[in-house]
Order: C-alpha cells, then sequence, then structure tokens
C-alpha cells in the first residue's frame, strides 16, 4: 500500500506541482499545459492540524467570519475518528453508495487498502494514484481522471461506512454485525425506493467544491471497478447543518435555519456519550467509529411555498426570520416548551418539529445532523424534484435515531409537505490511524 508520491517521469507534472507553481510558474509551462489555479493560503509546508481539526476554528473564526483561504485548506486524513464527522460541514456533497460484486474477502480487502491510499491523497489535494493525470504511461489509462487538476484540497472528507448488507455472510463477517445495527424499523408513511436505498458500502464525500468531491468519488468507483459497483449516489449544496459553533447556520429548502439545535465538534462531552462508539459498547471493532443513517426526503415545496408564514412557522416552531425559538428573540435562546402565549397556548406546539425531535422528549437522544439540500431536476409534472438528503451522526441508532423518527413520523405535521423515499445504515469505522492502516482494518484483522 503505497501512499507516498513517486516522482513523475521528467516532462510530466503532478497535481501538486501544478498547485505549487502557482500563477507565475503556469505561465512558464506555457501553452500546452495545464494552468494551475492560484492555491490561496495554502497552509505552510509541514503545518500539521490536530487530528480532523478545521482549519479556522478557534479564536480567528466566526461566525460572521469564516476564513475563506480555509476553504482550500486541506483536513488532516489520520486521526482517532474519521473526518467528514464532526468536522464543520462543508459545502458541497457527493454521496455514493456500492455493491460489492467480488466474492473474495481477499478482494475486499484490498480494495479497502487501494481506497485508504487513494483518499489519504485525495484529501490533501493530490491526485489519486501516484502517476497521476498526465504522468504516466501513454498508453496506459492514467491513474487519477484529471478533472481536479489545478484545484486544492478544498476541504475534502472522506469517509467510509459498512452498510448492514455487508454483513450478510459472503465476506466471514456474520458475527461481526453490531447490535446497534439492526434492521431500522418501517416508519409510518415512508415510501422507500430499493434501487436508491442501502448498499454494501458507502462513502461520503464532502468538499467546498462540487468538482473536487465528485472528482474523490469518481475516481474510488474507477479504483474500484470489478470489485465493486455503484447502487446509488447523491449530490449535495448548501450544507442544512452546523457541526461547529464557529458556522453560521444555514437554511434549508423551506427557508428555514437548520442545525442550530445540533451536536458540535465544541460539545466533547457530550460527542463521547453521543456520538462516537465505545469500547464496551459490544462491537470492539467499532471503537472510535459512528453509526450513519441516511435519508433522501422529497419536499413538496410548491405546497410548502402556498403555506402561511405563521403555519410554516408553527409546524417548525422556530420562527423563519432569526431562526428563534417561538416566543424568544434569538436564535441560540433555550427552547421553553412550557411558555404560554397570550391566547394561553404553548408558543411551541406540542406537535412541533422541534418538540418531537428535542432530546428530553426521548431520554436524552441527541443527533449529529449534516444533511444536504438537493435538487435533481424536475419531475416531468411542474415540480422540482427538491429535498433534503439527511444525514445524521450517532452511537447507536436504536436508541437515537429510531425513536426521534418514530415520533416524527407519527405526529410531525411536516408530513403534509415531505416523503422519504431513501434510507441506509453504516457503521463507520473509527479512524485510520496512519499510513500503514486502512479503512476497516479493525473489522476484517480484529
Ligand atoms: C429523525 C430525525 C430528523 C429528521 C428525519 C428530520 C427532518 C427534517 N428536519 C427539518 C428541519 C428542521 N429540523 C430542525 C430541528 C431538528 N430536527 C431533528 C431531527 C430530524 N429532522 C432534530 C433532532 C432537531 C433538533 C431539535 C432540537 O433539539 O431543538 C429545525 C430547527 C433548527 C435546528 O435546531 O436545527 C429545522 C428547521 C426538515 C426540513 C426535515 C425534512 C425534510
Ligand atoms: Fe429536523
Amino acid at each position: 500500500m503505497a501512499t507516498e508520491q513517486e516522482p513523475p517521469p521528467s516532462g510530466r507534472v503532478s497535481r501538486r506541482k501544478l498547485l505549487g507553481l502557482g500563477a507565475a510558474g503556469a505561465a512558464v509551462l506555457g501553452a500546452g499545459a495545464v494552468a494551475a489555479r492560484p492555491l490561496m493560503n495554502e497552509p505552510p509546508p509541514g503545518a500539521v492540524a490536530p487530528a480532523n481539526e478545521p482549519p479556522g476554528v478557534g479564536a480567528a473564526a466566526s461566525a460572521a467570519n469564516e476564513p475563506q483561504g480555509a476553504h482550500a485548506a486541506p483536513y488532516p486524513f489520520y486521526g482517532e475518528h474519521q473526518a467528514g464527522i464532526v468536522t464543520p460541514a462543508q459545502d458541497r456533497l457527493h454521496f455514493v453508495a456500492f455493491d460489492v460484486t467480488t466474492g473474495e474477502r481477499a478482494e475486499l480487502v484490498e480494495l479497502l487498502q487501494e481506497w485508504t491510499a487513494a483518499a489519504a491523497r485525495l484529501t490533501q489535494g493530490r491526485e489519486a494514484g501516484s502517476f497521476g493525470a498526465v504522468g504516466g504511461a501513454p498508453e496506459a489509462a492514467p491513474d487519477d481522471t484529471g478533472e481536479a487538476l489545478g484545484l486544492p484540497a478544498s476541504g475534502l472528507t472522506l469517509t467510509v461506512g459498512f452498510g448492514t448488507s455487508l454483513f450478510d455472510g459472503r465476506f466471514g463477517l456474520s458475527g461481526k454485525r453490531p447490535a446497534a445495527m439492526s434492521d431500522l424499523p418501517k416508519f409510518p408513511g415512508e415510501q422507500l425506493i430499493p434501487e436508491i436505498s442501502g448498499g454494501d458500502l458507502c462513502v461520503q464525500a464532502c468538499a467546498h467544491d462540487p468538482q473536487v468531491a465528485v472528482h474523490a468519488i469518481r475516481n474510488l468507483a474507477r479504483i474500484g471497478f470489478g470489485k465493486v459497483s455503484v447502487r446509488w449516489s447523491q449530490l449535495g449544496f448548501g450544507r442544512t447543518s452546523s457541526t461547529s459553533r464557529a458556522q453560521a447556520t444555514p437554511r434549508n429548502l423551506m427557508g428555514f435555519k437548520d442545525g442550530t439545535n445540533n451536536l458540535k465538534l465544541e460539545d466533547a462531552d457530550l460527542l463521547r456519550e453521543q456520538l462516537w462508539a465505545g469500547a464496551g459498547d459490544g462491537s470492539p471493532w467499532m471503537t472510535g467509529g459512528s453509526y450513519l443513517v441516511t435519508r433522501k426526503i422529497r419536499m413538496t415545496i410548491e405546497t410548502w411555498d402556498r403555506t402561511s408564514l405563521a403555519e410554516q412557522e408553527q409546524i417548525f416552531g422556530r420562527d423563519k426570520g432569526v431562526g428563534a425559538p417561538l416566543g424568544r428573540k434569538a436564535e441560540f435562546d433555550p427552547l421553553d416548551f412550557a411558555a404560554k402565549g397570550p391566547d394561553g397556548e404553548p408558543y411551541i406546539r406540542a406537535d412541533a418539529h422541534v418538540r418531537l425531535a428535542h432530546p428530553t422528549s426521548h431520554g436524552n437522544a441527541h443527533l449529529l445532523r449534516r444533511g444536504y439540500n438537493f435538487v435533481d431536476g424536475s419531475d416531468g409534472l411542474g415540480r422540482l424534484d427538491a429535498g433534503l438528503f439527511f444525514i445524521a451522526y450517532q452511537r447507536d441508532p436504536r436508541r437515537q435515531f429510531v425513536p426521534v423518527q418514530m415520533s416524527l413520523a407519527r405526529k410531525d405535521p411536516l408530513n403534509e409537505y415531505i416523503k422519504h423515499v431513501s434510507s441506509g445504515l453504516f457503521a463507520c469505522p473509527p479512524g485510520v490511524r496512519d499510513a500503514g492502516d486502512y479503512w476497516g482494518r479493525t473489522l476484517f484483522e480484529g
């Protein structure tokens, strides 16, 4: 498993070299060479942020003043936990689920090793393979597809997950399926489409540049040719959650601030308690990992857009402008479910979304949400095919996602405007420690 960049043959230029040349150097390359985009704010050589800690989080960053250059910089790939979970949610998503087509466990392990090596490079703004898009033999297919040449790392994170079907016995893993990964129940009203649900493996690519996220997934799929095939994939934009207090809260396609009351990077104690699988949880190989639930949720936006502002706010229990809980003034004011308005009714209705989903309604069950908006064109009937690609990480879906979603599915008036059409449940293993480690080692060698 090679992770070091081998020098490209003379006359050929690697993506990193192109970046290093910058604007002036690119001019020297002359016609025929690929022009490098000047890299803004590249961290100094050798600068290593603490594992998975975002550039720009800390004293220098504030919600109102996120450093622009930080959007180009890389996140560390190696660490105790995978990046892309508490990492401040980037602007863009390409999520893919794969079916494993090989029946050989050894081939699957080999693929995970190759993917890990490629991910270690891609997340640092390098090409997928050691020769790159234009550095290999002219007779051979390039080991990088090339569309990210000259682009910086753009905060790319790649997060892998193992689906429930991977534990079905094909690879000798049936005894390793975590109890926390019991099949999700059928929720009232869901209309799941099997072809865009499930999958043996998943990779979540998040970046500030969609081209960088798509490039990463495309290259992993290329590497996996003959061993895996793409089952479904989803593009997302405009993150619908903040996962750090240094980020401003974004808006979903219903126009509301989304991610206000979320688990955040800074909540160290809660993350330990609610996000990361522990050594005593029954599946030692998952220690330091987390369970991922995805739900593609279509919105009937046109109906929503004809709903009164007052009704929209009652449905969520927050105001649409600043995102404050109804009856309060500021976004981060605490929710007060007992407070009553002049009419004697609670400001936040009994069936308001935030009340049904609140941790206190479910024995202190928190979720780390990091979903994205999607618009997949239109449906041929004059309506946008749009909604929320919901992503939530947690320590145990049986105690967290399932009860929250069951209560929403039964009582949330938002259901009039939404439909769950896809579902996924994945075990995301702990982080890759160093260049000798690989995604899933604790599962296959533990
Ligand atoms: C099962 C979990 C959840 C699903 C599915 C879900 C769908 C969904 N949510 C919104 C918009 C908002 N959600 C908000 C808060 C919120 N939502 C969940 C869980 C699910 N949402 C939780 C746990 C919370 C936090 C509750 C709390 O503790 O206050 C909000 C308010 C802002 C915020 O705090 O994030 C909005 C807005 C949509 C549009 C949607 C499906 C399409
Ligand atoms: Fe929600």
